[in-house]
């Protein structure tokens, strides 16, 4: 028999075995429905068991469609065959025939880890893997590993070159793609390693740490649907660029109840996507900022009335700055937060009055409650207190930072003259130029120290509803649909999670490990990131603090991944190089695939940058299939972006050197090294980020001279 005809046979059993699954898959489906509809039927019955019954069955119903509509494509992406001959078919999620008999293990089950977890040293009682390539309903491909060759039984026969080699060399889209068909033993084992406590998964560049941060998303939440599903999951990525390219990950394994976030949307209703040079983003990251919005939450509203004058019964009534700052002080003494004790203030004010008052002895003084009471009643009275206490928002206090003898006020004795200097320079152009990603953390923290305006009670309109949705009088139904619609309308500030996974986490500024460690206080944590990618050049003591102090005393499970599936050989080797300027030491991994196709570096005239950059790009996007990186200094991306126009549509992007962060292209053009590694700071490893974000193709242009 010819390799051609063996293989041609195996996949053409392999297309049997599709064929009874999706056959089986159509009849659930209609089984699904048909209960949906029965569901709907009983509620006509109208008592209330059958009320019960129906909302539990419309929900199984439901839910079940939708995973088996959500699990079409791939559905089945592994075999096993065991010493003891049984074959076992993993797939994306489980599925039995008629008889119970199962077609299909779902890749989370425990029954599914040899799957991953079997190699020929170790095979766990696996004679051979095979991995099964599908298209719609026609199997189009299959490898093998024949992981015990003395157990093989002499009729098996052995396909492909492996599976994980004929994934890697596929084209990179916009969108990370699941690798759930090849997920690697040392992968495998963070990701079903145990939900409590904290997970820390490090290692280079391109060794599947954000895959593995996600894969984990996906099987919490298959092992414990309940706790997850009802808590929530959060995930939080470095950029708004880099969560668009995640976000499609874990939908397509079926999961859609985990909220994706980036460190510049994570407080409500703010997005920011703009970076600071890294020596401002430490200065902001510092801890030492929470004392300096500290004193900016206490202090006297710009522009806020600076005295009260109130004529009352022929007399003027006065209270100057001193005393109205006396007031306010009183009213924020230890800590209080000054949204919720505004009728405090409002109250130091009254008093202030009523004695000045009672000292000048105004004729005809009434009782304090009187008094009090027909002072409120002025309208003038009412605009002071307005303008005096506002209800302030995070975003009002943050803006008084732009007015630099006030920042020097607050950070005087806390920041060094230079980071002060550095942090007037920056908030100069917060008004025109929105905030940073940095700035975020620090809203998150005002919004602490400035705490919640107190709202009036409102009547319930319901008066048999409780709390989340859920009535008084509910069916079981009703209680399952409410843990649903929990899921999706959680609040915005929901601080919930029971499960909280950090990608990127090298990246992660002290006051952001505390904004992050607000809506984890409840949660179990996965926390990935690689230390020699980080672009934190603030005191790496504090970031330890903070990060610790966030994940509390947890227990911890720490995980090392060691192979590059991202880059080719020849291009790791040149990131290699740059970040062992640094590190000479540094453990780095091992890249698996290797093209034959160096890096190309050009050295051009400044003058000829434009023109050699757009080449560079024209020639990337000809050569490679998938997508193309062009990677900027922070300051050059607009102008770069301009340079090249709408070249390559949507596969073609172009982003700064901190944006990379956790991307991947198929061909990168890197735009001016010399000048990302110049930052004293972070600049080596910066660098090191951008060169290793390429799978085939890789090209670095120098402007000279
Ligand atoms: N087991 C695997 N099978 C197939 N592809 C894989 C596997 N593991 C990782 N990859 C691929 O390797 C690339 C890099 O993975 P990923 O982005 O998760 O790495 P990373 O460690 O987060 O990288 P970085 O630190 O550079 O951001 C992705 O394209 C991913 O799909």
């Amino acid at each position: 028999m010819t390799d051609q005809t063996a293989l041609e046979q195996e996949i053409a059993a392999e297309q049997r075995h599709l064929d009874r699954v999706y056959a089986r898959l159509a009849e659930l489906r209609r089984s699904a429905v048909r209960a949906e509809r029965e569901g709907y039927r009983l509620a006509r019955v109208g008592n209330f068991g059958a009320l019960v019954e129906r909302d539990a069955m419309v929900f199984h119903a439901a839910q079940r469609r939708h995973v088996l509509d959500a699990e079409y494509e791939g559905l089945v992406f592994g075999r096993l065959d065991l010493h003891d001959r049984q074959v076992l078919h993993v797939g994306r999620l489980g599925i039995r025939d008629q008889d119970a008999a199962t077609l299909v293990v779902d890749w989370r089950a425990p029954a599914a880890a040899a799957f991953y977890q079997a190699t020929p040293a170790e095979p766990l009682g696996v004679v051979r893997r095979r991995t099964i390539q599908s298209s719609r309903e026609r199997v189009t491909r299959i490898e093998d590993d024949l992981l015990d060759p003395v157990a093989a039984p002499d009729d098996m026969t052995v396909v492909g070159d492996g599976a994980l080699l004929a994934t890697l060399s596929k084209a990179t889209g916009r969108g990370m793609r699941d690798i759930v068909a090849t997920i690697q033993r040392e992968q495998d084992e963070a990701i079903r390693s145990p939900g409590s406590g904290v997970t820390i998964v490090s290692g280079g560049p391109g060794t599947g740490k954000t895959a593995v941060a996600l894969h984990r998303a996906a099987y919490l939440l298959y092992s414990d649907r309940r706790r997850y599903a009802g808590g929530g999951i959060l995930v939080v990525g470095p950029s708004t660029v880099f969560v668009e390219y995640i976000a499609s990950v874990l939908p397509s394994l079926g999961e859609d109840t985990a909220t994706l976030h980036s460190l510049g949307t994570l407080f409500p209703g703010m997005r920011a996507t703009r970076t600071d040079p890294p020596e401002v983003a430490a200065v902001k990251g510092s801890l030492r900022m929470r004392r300096v919005l500290e004193r900016a939450a206490r202090d006297a509203v710009p522009g806020g009335p600076t005295e009260l004058r109130l004529l009352y019964r022929g007399e003027l009534l006065r209270l100057d700055r001193r005393e109205l700052d006396a007031i306010r002080e009183r009213a924020l003494h230890r800590g209080a937060r000054r949204n919720e004790v505004r009728r405090v203030g409002f109250d130091g004010v009254f008093a202030a009055l009523w004695a000045q008052a009672r000292r000048l002895g105004v004729p005809r003084l009434p009782e304090q409650r009187a008094f009090e009471a027909e002072i409120a009643e002025r309208p003038e009275f009412r605009e002071f207190l307005k303008a005096w206490w506002p209800r302030l928002h995070p975003r009002h206090v943050l803006g008084w930072l732009a007015e630099a003898d006030r920042l020097r006020r607050h950070a005087e004795g806390i920041l060094s003259g230079r980071e002060i200097r550095l942090l007037a320079e920056a908030y100069r152009s917060l008004d025109t130029e929105g905030l940073t990603i940095a700035d975020i953390a620090l809203l998150d923290e005002l919004d602490e120290l400035l705490g919640k305006p107190m709202k009036p009670a409102r009547a319930r309109r319901d008066p048999y509803q409780l709390a989340g949705g859920v009535r008084e009088l509910s069916t079981l139904g009703d209680r399952q649909r409410a843990a649903r619609e929990a899921a999706r309308q959680r609040p915005e500030d929901y601080r919930e999670y029971a499960h909280v996974v950090v990608d990127e986490s090298q990246d992660v500024s002290p006051m952001q490990w505390r904004m992050i460690g607000r809506r984890g206080r409840l949660a179990s944590w996965t926390v990935v990131g690689d230390p020699a990618q980080t672009a934190w050049t603030g005191d790496p003591q504090e970031l330890t603090r903070a990060r610790d102090q966030a994940l509390g005393r947890r227990r911890r499970h720490q995980f090392t991944l060691t192979t590059n599936y991202r880059n080719s050989a020849e291009i790791f080797a040149v990131a290699a190089a740059e970040i062992r300027r640094l590190y000479p030491d540094l453990p780095l991994p091992t890249a698996v695939r290797s093209t034959g196709v160096h890096p190309v570096e050009l050295a051009v005239p400044a003058t000829e940058l434009r023109t050699t950059v757009a080449e560079a790009a024209g020639a990337l996007l000809a050569e490679v299939e998938g997508t193309v990186g062009v990677i900027t200094p922070v300051p050059r991306r607009d102008e770069v972006a301009g340079w090249l126009g709408g070249l390559g549509g949507p596969r073609l992007q172009v982003v700064t050197s901190l944006e990379a962060k956790g991307m991947e292209y198929d061909g990168v053009v890197l735009v001016a090294p010399g000048e990302i590694r110049a930052d004293p700071g972070s600049g080596v490893r910066t660098l090191y980020v951008a060169l290793s974000r390429a799978t085939q193709r890789l090209t670095t242009v120098e402007p000279t001279g």
